[in-house]
């Protein structure tokens, strides 16, 4: 993604749906092609007896951009962590493109296309921000070593390739003046784009958003929003938890509202923020 035909992205405005993606097209992991683009039946969990996801489903189709919102507590970022196999579900499916990925580790989902943002970015302090990027999914550091370690010239071809492409994003993300600094001096909303970056550094399918919006100024709030939506028109399928409902309503023509754990309504995104049952569950009622 993002290092098209046209040599990258010389102007960030300017990096277009072409640009953005040749992940999209390229199809990594060839979905079967009605499938959607994730799959989530049933799906459940508990921390010492109390369920934090509770028997809940959810459809993304592909090239879809859904919106997961719903009060703090609900169970979104829980939810999140399921579908990237970083927690195993007491019961339910998680399907990517078709594929059950239950038995998959972490690292398995993002070669099958999958990838995420953490809600707080944390990036790696004593590295420049371009070196950020190159970090491998996960933070496995130790990908890095062994290639260096065994260095041949398909490993420095993937190297210089990996660093054209962090250079692409990061003027897509209008990070390229920072490219050179310590990832500590960005401020909430830069670190949220490194974040966004960072993910798509591993050519997604599917990106899984955990609130972009949160802790970000006004004036990026706006670039940020640009910049996902471009993200989705290149192809990509995006499912994004965000309490900022500007963003929400901005994004995504459909949500599904999570609370206690489970769906409380699901539809187009102007009539289900009006729902008095959701009204209610962001007021602190408890579902019905
Ligand atoms: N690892 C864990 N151990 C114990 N409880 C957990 C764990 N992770 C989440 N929880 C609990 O599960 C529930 C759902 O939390 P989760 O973070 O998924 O909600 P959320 O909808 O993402 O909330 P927010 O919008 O505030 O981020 C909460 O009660 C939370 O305290």
């Amino acid at each position: 993604m993002f290092r098209g035909a046209h040599g990258g992205c010389k102007a960030a405005a300017r990096c277009d749906a072409a640009a953005v993606s040749a992940a999209a097209k390229e199809p990594k992991a060839r979905a079967e092609a009605s499938a959607p683009a994730l799959d989530v039946r049933d799906v459940s969990i508990a921390f010492g007896g109390m369920k934090a996801v509770d028997a809940m489903s959810l459809v993304v189709e592909a090239g879809e951009l859904l919106g997961l919102i719903g009060p703090n507590g609900a169970g979104k970022s829980t939810l999140f962590n399921l579908v990237a196999g970083v927690l195993r579900p007491d019961a339910g499916t998680v399907r990517l493109a078709g594929h059950d990925v239950g038995r998959e580790d972490a690292s398995r989902r993002i070669g099958r296309g999958l990838a995420r943002t953490f809600q707080i970015p944390r990036p790696f302090g004593g590295m420049s921000v371009l070196e950020n990027m190159l970090v491998a999914p996960g933070g496995q550091v130790g990908e890095g070593l062994l290639a260096n370690f065994l260095r041949s010239r398909e490993v420095a071809r993937q190297e210089r390739q990996a660093v054209e492409r962090a250079r692409e994003l990061l003027e897509f993300l209008q990070l390229s003046k920072l490219a050179g600094e310590d990832a500590r001096i960005l401020s909430g909303g830069q670190r949220k784009l490194l974040e966004l970056g960072r993910a798509l550094m591993s050519e997604p399918q599917v990106l899984l958003l955990d609130e972009p919006a949160a802790g970000v100024n006004p004036a990026l709030l706006d670039f940020i929003i640009e910049r996902i939506a471009e993200i989705n028109r290149s192809g990509i399928t995006v499912l994004l938890i965000e309490h900022n409902m500007e963003m929400v309503a901005r994004l995504c023509p459909r949500v599904m509202v999570m609370a206690a754990g489970r769906r409380l309504a699901e539809g187009r995104t102007e009539e289900i923020t009006r729902d008095p049952r959701v009204v209610e569950a962001y007021l602190g009622g408890a579902p019905a």
